[in-house]
């Protein structure tokens, strides 16, 4: 893929690859250094699970998440589409610890109603979610996303999340819930519209 056309970084002008060999030989070293015996029975063949685990937690960058919604298609809708409680994914840059919880997807088709497939809509989250990230970041680039490949009147991503760095170490506050948003278009210039984004949100089940 050219790196022009990535949303990731490149690094050293390439496109991020993901070295097995490699991630299998900082597993090995984090064992050793926590004072652990790599070579023990029960974690030999630890390095490559853990790696192959972060290959699939880091998905996203490697396949360029704005490419879900390359097909789209015309349909006579100009009102809100919202689909709520995608369950995501994702892991802190700061820690590699998960953070997980759902996310609510929405937006108002442009006048020729350009709309995507409801299931791309999760695919996108999920493939911003396999970064490391920290959940604005993952929150906004999805809302960008969804204003450069459908051209929408709007759109709105709501992320509520539990973070693992939160819950089972430093602070320890299992149940502390981060709730970001990101509005973009008539979604935020117009209180009217956002409020009705917002409470078919908070109103859903
Ligand atoms: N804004 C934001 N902060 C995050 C996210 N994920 C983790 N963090 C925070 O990143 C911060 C990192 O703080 P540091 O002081 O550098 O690291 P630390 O000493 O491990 O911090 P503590 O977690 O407070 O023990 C912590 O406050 C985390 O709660 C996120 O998605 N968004
Ligand atoms: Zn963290």
């Amino acid at each position: 893929m050219n790196p022009t056309d990535r949303t990731t970084p490149s690094v050293n002008g390439e496109s991020p690859v993901f070295d097995q060999e490699r991630a299998e030989k900082a597993v090995r070293e984090l064992l050793l250094a926590c004072g652990e015996d790599p070579d023990r029975d029960g974690l030999l063949e630890t390095p490559a699970r853990v790696a192959r685990a972060y290959r699939e937690m880091f998905a996203g960058l490697y396949t360029e998440p704005d490419h879900v919604l390359d097909r789209t298609f015309d349909e006579a809708h100009e009102e809100l589409v919202l689909v709520t409680d995608i369950p995501m994914f994702s892991t802190c840059e700061h820690h590699l610890l998960s953070f997980h919880g759902v996310a609510h997807i929405g937006y108002i088709p442009n006048e020729h109603g350009k709309v995507t497939g409801l299931s791309k809509l999760a695919r996108l989250v999920d493939l911003y979610a396999k970064r490391p990230q920290v959940q604005e970041r993952l929150t906004s680039q999805v809302a960008d996303a969804l204003m450069r490949k459908l051209e929408p009147r709007g759109a709105i991503v709501v992320v509520e999340a539990e973070h693992l760095c939160m819950a089972m170490r430093g602070i320890r506050k299992p149940g502390a819930r981060t709730t970001t948003s990101a509005v973009r278009g008539l979604l935020q210039s117009s209180a009217s519209s956002r409020a009705e984004a917002l409470d078919l949100i908070k109103g859903r089940r």
